[in-house]
């Protein structure tokens, strides 16, 4: 008999095993790539059976494919959800969730700092759909408690924060959350299952961008979103089924692919980032670095408690202005100058002039988020390579 999901106890064995649709007619070890737009029924009764909802069975990509069901089930058993639905990219999850738990004349509190596209859909988007929001110092639970209206159906953040890396002690949000009988909804994409259980803090709903950490290789954009059966089969029964942010097959089954090495690039990303952020935090140089993994982060606490590792995601600022940080980032040579994160290869970025240009310079001051701030996501390369680069773009940089 084979195991299911809850008899495989540890992680880095479900990344590989659960979830598994196989290949019933052939055996094949990879479960094919079902890439179709439609599956034929036996008669007429079939298909209307299967619409109705009365039949199992698949009816139309857009509305369920086997390759993409593995990921969903993978996805469930790694975040310890019962259920998950998969999305064309992350930004699909985002909205695609938020908008199956929001209709006109609700309200949610958001923390003011999180992805910019995120920021950029609740801030510019929701107005113009009667829903309105408060935007809060996430970590000021007296801010986020006094945010609460009688229209207030959710709370939504990041942890850690993209992209100073501020991190939320999601206990305290639960706990608010509980008080005020509010869906707690957050962004699991800088951790992975592998450093961070939302679940285990009773968050509601767990999304992640899959094109990050879970797909790992820069060559796929997706979203996942995790929670209960019910909370996933009323976002595809609304709002992925009638706003369409689909997934592929092809790219379901390259993440699924992926996620068989989570674990073991996960700890390698942190192995690197570790060495890195202690490279930083000592250069002459270097103004200040924003790691969790560091003693002087204002969230090291979480580390081991809430957060297993600090993960592969650094900010910092360079000595000087915005024109040192540009002429540091212009003669690096092995780190990759790109936005996202997650892949085998370290990408370093400007979130002020890139992926938090969707804030106006107010609002990224009112985030935290620094004109001057720097991200890199340290990759696989030898941390010898990254760092030498790193030294040799700083003294080029004077
Ligand atoms: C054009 S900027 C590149 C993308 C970046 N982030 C994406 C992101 C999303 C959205 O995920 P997609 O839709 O799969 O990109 C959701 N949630 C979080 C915490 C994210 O970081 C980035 O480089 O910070």
């Amino acid at each position: 008999m084979k195991s299911s999901n809850k008899q495989l106890k540890h992680l880095e064995t479900r990344a590989i095993h659960s979830g598994r649709v196989g290949d019933p007619s052939f055996g094949s070890l990879a479960t094919p790539i079902h890439q179709t737009s439609t599956f034929i029924f036996d008669n007429v009764e079939q298909g209307a059976n299967r619409f109705a909802g009365e039949e199992q069975g698949y009816i139309y990509s857009r509305l369920g494919n086997p390759t993409v069901r593995e990921l969903e089930q993978k996805m469930a058993a790694l975040e310890n959800t019962e259920d998950a639905a998969a999305f064309g990219s992350g930004m699909g999850a985002v909205s695609a969730t938020l908008l199956a738990n929001l209709k006109q004349g609700d309200h949610l509190v958001a923390s003011s700092a999180l992805y910019g596209c995120s920021f950029a859909l609740i801030n510019h988007k929701f107005p113009d759909f009667g829903i309105e929001v408060t935007f809060v110092d996430i970590t000021d639970e007296q801010e986020v408690e006094k945010a609460i209206q009688e229209n207030t159906k959710l709370i939504y953040f990041e942890t850690p924060i993209n992209p100073n890396l501020v991190c939320v002690d999601m206990a305290k949000i639960s706990a608010i959350a509980k008080r005020h009988n509010l869906l707690t909804i957050m962004d699991n994409t800088f951790m992975s299952p592998v450093l961070q259980q939302p679940s285990d803090f009773d968050m509601d709903l767990i999304i992640h961008s899959a094109t990050k950490y879970l797909n790992g290789h820069g060559d796929v954009i997706g979203g996942i979103v995790c929670g209960s059966e019910e909370q996933i089969g009323h976002i595809k029964m609304t709002t992925q089924k009638d706003m369409g942010a689909t997934m592929s097959p092809n790219d379901a089954w390259l993440i699924t692919r992926g996620l068989k090495t989570l674990s073991v690039r996960v700890e390698r990303h942190c192995d690197n980032a570790e060495k890195v952020a202690d490279y930083l935090a000592t250069h002459s140089d270097i103004e200040q670095v924003y790691y969790p993994g560091l003693k002087d982060h204002p969230a090291h606490y979480l580390i081991g408690t809430q957060m297993k590792r600090a993960g592969g995601v650094i900010a910092f600022e360079v000595k000087g202005g915005f024109d040192d940080a540009v002429r540091f980032m212009n003669q690096l040579d092995l780190c990759h100058i790109a936005v996202s994160l997650g892949d085998a290869e370290t990408l370093i970025q400007h979130p002020a002039s890139m992926t938090h240009s969707t804030y106006t310079p107010e609002e990224r001051a009112e985030a935290g988020i620094s004109e001057t701030l720097i991200r890199i996501s340290v990759g696989l390369e030898h941390h010898d390579d990254i760092i030498a680069d790193l030294e040799q773009a700083l003294k080029r940089m004077k």
